[in-house]
């Protein structure tokens, strides 16, 4: 799939803005704060219905307006399809083919992006909520079913927690409420896991060979996910909330002290070994980087792989992080089949024919312009 026409109203620092990308590789050059990455993330909110930078959506409406607008056409296998998105004080309004849309999670899947931005070293570095928030933004493009159970589980969260709290402060006494926020929360917590198996054996399944090219056949990668209750990689819905139930029972007591729960997805976490080694603690920075960059590689397969389509590659302020290495094993591989936006101040030591070829925008405090290629 691919852009083809994208229109920005009061977003970020564009007042307005009206681009028609190229097929291929676009990129995107400019000066330090002049809207490069803004414009990635538009391409990537009108995706995802979320920024990959700030989970306050009223950061994405320029300042002293009312409302941010994105719209975008996208050109798909049976046809174009305009999405819209309007981002108010009140929430956000999205359309599909002109017709509002009433969840964000049937809005959501309709366009398929991958976003690879130097924070996304923070997979492997940084915390397990990164690693968590990666799970689900993924899953979530190419499942609509996951977007809605995993929406419906931090609402038991909360509920259960907030319940916990009251029997912790003593207002609440009786546990048969407890028990009942209980039965629900352990049948969205299987549900989730389940998937997130499925997921990540897929992806570790895309990710070793990728990652074995990219290190020239020397290190092997394994994505291990790490649960918070010890259950087996095949391991059934119903096998999988027995775990959570007896889990839950022997923790009750220090959950009402504490007031909070102590077992669930929101307390997994997700693991890279490299030749058995974490990469997190033991790899070196080019390890680490040669890891993100295959997840991010295995992500474009499978995303291909599980709904046919290729998705649209973001590639924000990121490729001269990369070594030349690196950096022809990336161009080469998406040459010609995936859609691919780049950002960055300068094309000096990013000499690939790809981006020879490549159509070219000048970006300067919010206006943006086409200056070469198709
Ligand atoms: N809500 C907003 N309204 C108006 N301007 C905004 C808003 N949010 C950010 N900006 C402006 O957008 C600019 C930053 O743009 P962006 O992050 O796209 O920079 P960039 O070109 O990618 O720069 P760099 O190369 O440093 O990453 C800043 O000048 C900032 O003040």
């Amino acid at each position: 799939m691919h852009i083809e026409q994208l229109e920005l109203t009061h977003y970020r620092n564009y007042d307005k803005l009206t681009l028609t990308f190229d097929n291929n590789v676009n990129v995107i050059l400019g000066e330090n704060a002049q809207g490069k990455t803004n414009v990635m993330e538009s391409i990537y909110v009108l995706a995802m219905a979320k920024s990959h930078r700030t989970s306050n959506d009223k950061d994405l409406i320029q300042w002293h307006e009312e409302y941010a607008k994105i719209e975008g056409r996208v050109m798909k296998q049976h046809g174009a399809l305009p999405l819209e998105l309007v981002i108010s004080k009140k929430g956000k309004k999205a359309k599909v083919n002109h017709l509002e849309q009433s969840k964000l999670s049937r809005y959501v899947g309709h366009m398929n992006v991958v976003m690879f931005a130097p924070e996304d070293l923070h997979l492997v570095k940084g915390s397990p909520q990164v690693r968590r928030r990666f799970i689900d933004m993924e899953i979530g493009q190419v499942s609509a079913v996951y977007l809605h159970d995993s929406s419906l589980y931090q609402k038991i969260l909360l509920q259960r927690n907030h319940y916990l709290k009251q029997l912790q402060a003593r207002k609440q006494t009786d546990q048969t409420m407890l028990e009942v926020l209980t039965d629900q929360f352990v049948e969205m917590a299987a549900k989730i896991v389940v998937r997130r198996f499925q997921y990540l054996k897929l992806l570790q399944e895309w990710a070793e060979p990728i990652h074995k090219g990219i290190s020239r056949g020397l290190e092997t990668l394994e994505v291990v996910y790490k649960p918070s209750v010890q259950v087996t990689a095949d391991a059934s819905q119903q096998e999988v909330e027995e775990v959570f139930r007896e889990k839950l029972s022997s923790v009750r007591q220090r959950e009402i002290e504490r007031g909070v729960t102590l077992a669930g997805p929101h307390r997994d976490d997700l693991q890279f070994l490299v030749n058995g080694h974490d990469v997190q603690t033991f790899g070196s920075q080019g390890q680490q980087r040669t890891t993100a960059l295959s997840i991010k590689l295995a992500e474009i397969e499978l995303i291909h792989a599980e709904i046919g389509e290729y998705p649209i590659l973001l590639l924000d302020d990121v490729l001269s992080e990369l070594d030349d290495f690196r950096q022809s094993h990336l161009l080469n591989t998406i040459q010609g089949k995936v859609q691919t936006f780049v950002t960055t101040t300068s094309v000096e030591g990013i000499d690939h024919q790809t981006l020879n070829e490549a159509t070219t925008f000048i970006v300067e405090d919010g206006v943006m312009k086409k200056t070469g290629g198709s």
